[in-house]
């Protein structure tokens, strides 16, 4: 597993940067009025220091010259608050769409999909899913620290102008600020360790809550259970996280012990100077003010110190991430990018692969030539390694072993977004993408989204005309749920959005379907797969353009030029139907037979 190198800037940097994209006016503001306000309570009481003295020797300027200070004061702080307020909101809220545009982009930027399978990876992803709140809170968390600090100071300066000693006062929160530091770090450890878990309580809720599993559910009287796994996962997760904050709590008490030590100790002292006649009235009402208050600002500054811990860790995942993001970037490409035509085809020399952090090859010594200009059908039981073989195929895995490579480029050597946009293709477990028909399909090729005949076209070559002509508004549907009256398509009619969608692709290089009729009804299977060798004869005209599909069916398997037989990993056997079916000992003609003798 790749280790991330370290991070080009610091975890308060990078959140307080993404605050600052997010809207820089508003986080000015906010550092500037959640810095400065928290002062506002010094000054006042200082002015009400003035006020009690200047009562005591009749002063009726000083008097009235601090209330009408400590009125504008008061003024001043109420009047701005709700407008900082308001921008500290838009602050947040902007920041948070912020961050999930940084966390699409370095997610939706890893190579492959390889990545998506290593489980510390996912951990990581899945905490940052749950801290992305800290993250955008991150200024606003800021500021108010640095308010704390701003009022720490001044505090602790108006303490030492009565009395210095008083001014160790403030340095006996230390401990207690200390204790909490150390109380976040066992709460943040915890909830690293318990990710995992955490992941697993997550998967159920969301089985649990899903449209797609609740039939299911319902049907198999799943409920219980899975509230069962979901009550144990989440406990084992909450007790873990809850024995740090135990332990934590311990810590902190202690220092608060600490500080009301020093508290008494000060308030003492400043009675005992007052007897004495060395302090005026006013220093002890201003010191009994400042010393109550530190208890209070001392609970905020612990608090304030336990956002900032949240806001740290989360900014260290988020950097954790873009570093292991950057750290298994491909190389800079040393072949150039395959060219629109495929000349000679895809070749597989040798390859073996295994999925991340799983102990067993399930593609072994795999020698295969893919001619340009070809349908290929890869055939095989459940298991056997047809998806699998698809996935390097178009890059998004690459091989343990060996290599593949493009009209003679090896893959990897290549631009491997380059090589995405000579692809195209439909996967087994297709993505339902909740837009109207138009971008739903539109989507196989971005720059011709919009384009309503460019959709049409890709419509009807996927077989799907019917479909959408039924649709209540054509190509202006808007499908799923996720739109208020969005139209619900059966599976196979969402297979047939995921195939036209493959079919936006003009004219690729490759062009792979994985079980593409699986949800699909016999009679249109027929007329889909007719299409499918019609559009592969032409992309093989154009571009010279391999057609590859997978499938279980072995009649859809009759007409491909080349049939690719795949049992446990390995090829077992490679030709037409016709040299397959001929063959002695055929494992081809044997399942063939036995699947036309099922469905006959
Ligand atoms: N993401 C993954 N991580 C680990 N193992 C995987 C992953 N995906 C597939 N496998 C394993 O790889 C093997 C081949 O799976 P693959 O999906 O390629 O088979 P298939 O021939 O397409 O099967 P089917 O006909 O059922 O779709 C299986 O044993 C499967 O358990």
């Amino acid at each position: 597993m790749t280790r991330p190198g370290r991070p080009r800037c610091g975890p308060l940097r990078a959140a307080l940067a993404l605050s600052l994209e997010a809207d820089r006016r508003a986080t000015l503001i906010t550092f500037v009025s959640f810095g400065l306000r928290p002062t506002v309570p010094v000054v006042i009481l200082y002015l009400v220091r003035v006020v009690v003295d200047a009562i005591v020797s009749h002063d009726q300027t000083a008097l009235w010259t601090a209330v009408g200070a400590a009125t504008l004061a008061t003024g001043l702080s109420m009047g701005s608050i709700t407008y900082a307020i308001e921008l500290n909101v838009r602050m947040i809220e902007a920041t948070a769409a912020v961050v999930d545009r940084r966390l699409m982009r370095t997610i939706g930027g890893l190579p492959g999909v390889a990545h998506l399978d290593n489980p510390e990876v996912l951990d990581r992803v899945e905490m940052l899913r749950q801290e992305r709140v800290h993250l955008s809170e991150g200024g606003d968390v800021f500021a108010l620290v640095v308010g704390a600090v701003v009022r720490a100071l001044v505090t602790g300066l108006v303490l030492a102008m009565v009395q210095p000693l008083l001014l160790f006062l403030p340095l006996l929160a230390l401990p207690s600020l200390l204790a909490s530091r150390r109380g976040q770090r066992k709460r943040s450890d915890a909830v690293a360790r318990s990710a995992t878990t955490s992941r697993l309580a997550g998967h159920l809720y969301t089985t649990g809550t899903s449209l797609p599993a609740g039939k299911e559910i319902r049907l198999f009287g799943l409920g219980p259970a899975l509230r069962e796994r979901y009550r144990t996962a989440a406990a084992d997760a909450d007790a873990t996280v809850t024995r740090a904050v135990w332990g934590g709590l311990a810590l902190n008490c202690a220092g608060g012990a600490l500080f009301a030590v020093g508290y008494c100790g000060a308030l003492f002292f400043v009675l005992h100077d007052f007897a004495r006649g060395t302090t005026s009235l006013g220093d002890v009402v201003l010191v009994l003010g400042l010393v109550t208050s530190i208890s209070t600002q001392l609970g905020q500054a612990v608090v304030f110190a336990g956002f900032l811990h949240q806001v740290l860790s989360a900014s260290r995942r988020l950097l954790w991430l873009e570093r292991y993001a950057a750290d298994v970037a491909r190389p800079a490409p040393t072949a150039p990018a395959p060219g629109p035509r495929l000349s000679t085809g895809i070749r597989f020399e040798g390859v073996h692969f295994q999925y991340p952090d799983t102990g067993t090859s399930v593609l072994r010594d795999i020698d295969l030539e893919l001619p340009a200009g070809t349908v290929v059908a890869v055939v095989g039981a459940n298991g056997a390694g047809k998806s699998t073989l698809i996935k390097l195929l178009t890059g998004l895995y690459e091989p343990t072993r060996g290599r593949i490579t493009v009209d003679g480029v090896d893959l990897r050597e290549a631009p491997l977004e380059a090589w995405y946009a000579r692809t195209s293709g439909c996967f087994q477990d297709f993505s339902r993408l909740e837009f109207t028909v138009q971008h739903s399909v539109g989507a196989g090729s971005v720059p011709h989204a919009d384009e309503a005949a460019r959709v049409w076209e890709a419509v009807k070559r996927a077989a799907a005309a019917d479909l959408v002509e039924r649709l209540p508004n054509g190509l202006a549907t808007e499908l799923g749920a996720s739109f208020d009256a969005g139209t619900e398509l059966s599976g196979g009619q969402w297979q047939r959005i995921a195939l036209a969608r493959a079919c936006m692709r003009r004219a690729p290089c490759l062009l792979v379907l994985d079980e593409p009729t699986a949800a699909i009804d016999p009679l249109a299977e027929d007329a889909l797969l007719s299409a499918y060798v019609d559009a592969a004869r032409q992309s093989a005209a154009a571009a010279g353009g391999i057609t590859l599909f997978a499938s279980h069916r072995l009649s859809t398997a009759r007409g491909a030029d080349l049939i690719v037989v795949v049992d446990s990993g390995r090829i077992v056997q490679l030709g037409r139907h016709g040299d397959l079916m001929a063959q002695r000992d055929s494992i081809y003609r044997d399942l063939y037979e036995r699947q036309a003798r099922a469905y006959a």
